[in-house]
C-alpha cells in the first residue's frame, strides 16, 4: 500500500480508537496514538503502537508530534460522546468536540497534513418519521453532543476546502462488540452504552439493566438503533485511509448496517447467548434519546468498497460477552 508516513490516531487508547489502531497494525500500517487518557486506558493500546500522552487541544504538542513522526494522515477519533452527559455539561462537550478539534485541524494545516478522517455520529440527524436516514437527511441534532459534532463537521469541511486537505467524515451509528479474537474490547469504566451495560449485567458486574422508556412509537415500545460491530467500523477506517491516499475527494459517509434492533431485541439476544434471563428494570425515557435511528448505508459500501463481516446481534453480543468474562477474570474477587 502507498502509505505516506505513519497515521496519527487521536483517541487511540479508547474503545473505537484502539480497535482502529489494531486494524491498522494488522495491515502493517505504522500508527502513533495521541490520547489524554480522560476516558481511555494504556491497557487498550495494541502492541507496537507508539503513544503520545496529551490533548488534541495542545497545539505545540500536536505540531511537534505531526512533524516528528512525519504524519501523513490523521484519524481524529478522540471526543466526548455520551448524549445524556452532554445535556448536563454542554460547555465541556463544545470545548472538546469543537474547540479541540479546531486546534487539532489548525495544527494539521500548519504541519501540511493533507488527509483527515473525522469520527462523527448519527446524533447529527434529527428524529425522522421513518427512523432511517441517508447522508442527505435533515441535520437537526437534539443534544449538545450532536450539535458540537455537526459544528465540527462543518468547520473541518471549510478548512479542508481552503487548505487543500481531503476529509472523510464517518458518521457512526451505535458501535458495539469487541475484537473477535478477544485481543481488545471496551474498557470504559462506568460505561453507559446499552450493549456494554447489558453484558456487564449478564456477567454479574451490575445488578439489573435499566430500560429507559417502553412507551415509544416503535414496534415494541423501546428505542431502535443500528448496532455496528466495532471491528467492521475499524475496517471502514482502513478503507477510508486508502481511499484518501488514492486521491479520493472529501466524503461524508454513514457507518451502520441499515438494520434496526430494539432495546428489547438486544435483551433477547443476550438471553439467547447466555441461556439465562437478564434482570431488567423499566424506567422513564432518558432525555436526549431519539426513538429510532437506523442508517441508510449504501454509500459507504459504494465509495469505500466496505464489506462488513461481523453483522448481526449474535456476533456483537457474543464478542461483548466473551470480553466481559475476560475482564471479570482480571478483576478482584469482589466481582466473582
Ligand atoms: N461509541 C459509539 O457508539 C460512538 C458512536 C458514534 C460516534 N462515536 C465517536 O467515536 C469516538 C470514540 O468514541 P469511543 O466510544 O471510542 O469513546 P472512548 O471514550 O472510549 O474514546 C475516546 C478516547 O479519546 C480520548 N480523548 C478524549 N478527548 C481527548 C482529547 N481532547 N485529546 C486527546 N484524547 C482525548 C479519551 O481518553 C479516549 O481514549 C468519539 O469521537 C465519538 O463521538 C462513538
Ligand atoms: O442502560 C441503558 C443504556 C441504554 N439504553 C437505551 O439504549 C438505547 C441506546 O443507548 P446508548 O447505548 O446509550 O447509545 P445512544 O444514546 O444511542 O448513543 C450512542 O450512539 C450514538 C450514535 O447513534 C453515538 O453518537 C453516541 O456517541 C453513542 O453513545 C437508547 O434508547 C437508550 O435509552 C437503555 O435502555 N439502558
Amino acid at each position: 500500500m502507498n502509505v505516506d508516513g505513519p497515521v496519527l490516531v487521536t483517541g487511540g487508547a479508547g474503545y473505537i480508537g484502539s480497535h482502529v489502531a489494531l486494524a491498522l497494525r494488522d495491515e502493517n500500517i505504522p500508527v502513533v496514538v495521541l490520547d489524554d487518557l480522560s476516558t481511555g486506558s494504556l491497557a487498550a493500546l495494541p502492541d507496537g503502537v507508539k503513544f503520545v500522552h496529551g490533548s488534541t487541544g495542545d497545539a505545540a504538542l500536536v505540531r511537534d508530534t505531526l512533524r516528528h513522526h512525519r504524519i501523513g494522515t490523521v484519524l481524529h477519533i478522540a471526543g466526548s460522546l455520551i448524549v445524556s452527559e452532554s445535556l448536563e455539561r454542554p460547555i465541556s462537550y463544545w470545548r472538546n468536540n469543537l474547540c479541540n478539534t479546531l486546534a487539532l485541524a489548525e495544527s494539521c494545516v500548519m504541519a501540511g497534513v493533507r488527509r483527515l478522517v473525522f469520527s462523527s455520529t448519527a446524533a447529527v440527524y434529527g428524529p425522522s418519521s421513518a427512523g432511517t436516514v441517508d447522508e442527505q437527511a435533515e441535520l437537526a441534532p437534539i443534544s449538545p453532543y450532536g450539535s458540537s459534532k455537526l459544528a465540527a463537521e462543518r468547520m473541518l469541511s471549510d478548512l479542508a476546502a481552503a487548505h487543500g486537505m481531503r476529509l472523510a467524515v464517518l458518521r457512526y451509528f451505535n458501535v458495539a462488540g469487541s475484537d473477535m479474537r478477544g485481543r481488545i474490547g471496551q474498557r470504559t469504566p462506568g460505561a453507559s452504552h446499552l450493549i456494554k451495560v447489558a453484558c456487564e449485567v449478564a456477567t454479574g458486574q451490575r445488578g439489573a439493566l435499566e430500560v429507559f422508556g417502553a412507551d415509544y412509537d416503535t414496534p415494541d415500545g423501546t428505542c431502535v438503533r443500528d448496532f455496528i460491530h466495532v471491528s467492521d467500523l475499524a475496517d471502514a477506517h482502513v478503507l477510508a485511509l486508502r481511499y484518501l491516499e488514492q486521491g479520493g475527494p472529501s466524503e461524508t459517509l454513514n457507518c451502520g448496517y441499515g438494520t434496526g434492533h430494539s432495546v428489547r431485541s438486544v435483551i433477547r439476544a443476550i438471553e439467547a447467548e447466555t441461556g439465562h434471563r437478564l434482570p431488567v428494570r423499566f424506567s422513564p425515557r432518558r432525555p436526549g434519546d431519539i426513538p429510532a435511528l437506523v442508517a441508510r448505508a449504501e454509500r459507504v459500501r459504494q465509495v469505500l468498497g466496505w464489506h462488513p463481516r461481523r453483522a448481526g446481534l449474535d456476533n456483537i453480543v457474543g464478542s461483548s460477552l466473551r470480553w466481559e468474562r475476560r475482564m471479570l477474570d482480571e478483576r478482584p474477587m469482589a466481582f466473582k
